[in-house]
């Protein structure tokens, strides 16, 4: 877990936070699919949600008695029409963001294998990128796994 909590748009108010007691935190399952040449799909939040237009990668919240490997497997088939096996997923870092609209803490999971053709199914748009990204904007709590994989990138290359 991040020692640091991300505070997004921290000028604007927080709801939920109006009776005084704590905010509740909605756990989010979310999924860096990586191809083996080393891009990664973003996709853009649909019409409708909060923060629309937004890229971010696919995901969504956990709901009642689901893992994070089952949340996110489902919301990957809902969204994106896509199949995943557990043993193509595995938990990576978490990081938990403030946002007005809620307090969300975010499983990142990185999958390596999948199956079917992507297909939009909410009115998203998905981009497979590579560091630095073009989609603009990115979302705050998105914009750390960037940093992060940009960390590994450099890791990997050898000393000069
Ligand atoms: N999927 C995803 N969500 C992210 C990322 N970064 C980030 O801050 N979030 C936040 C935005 C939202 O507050 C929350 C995800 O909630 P959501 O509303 O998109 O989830 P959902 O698909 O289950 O939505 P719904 O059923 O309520 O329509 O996590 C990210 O990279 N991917």
């Amino acid at each position: 877990m991040s020692d640091t909590t991300i505070r997004a748009d921290a000028h604007l108010p927080r709801q939920g936070t109006a009776a005084g007691g704590a905010r509740p935190v909605v756990e989010v399952a979310v999924g860096i699919l990586l191809q083996p040449d080393g891009r990664f799909l973003l996709t853009s939040r649909p019409p409708g949600k909060v923060y629309a237009g937004y890229w971010e990668f696919p995901g969504g919240k956990l709901e009642p008695g689901e893992s994070v490997a089952q949340a996110l497997a489902r919301e990957l088939h809902e969204e994106l029409g896509l199949r995943i096996e557990p043993a193509s997923v595995s938990r990576w870092r978490e990081q938990l963001v403030d946002y007005p609209h809620a307090l969300v803490r975010l499983h990142f999971c990185r999958v390596t294998a999948w199956q079917g053709a992507l297909q939009m199914r909410e009115g998203q748009q998905a981009a497979w990128e590579r560091l630095p990204v073009r989609v603009q904007p990115v979302l705050a709590g998105t914009l750390p796994v960037l940093q992060w994989l940009g960390e590994e990138a450099a890791c990997d290359k050898p000393p000069t």
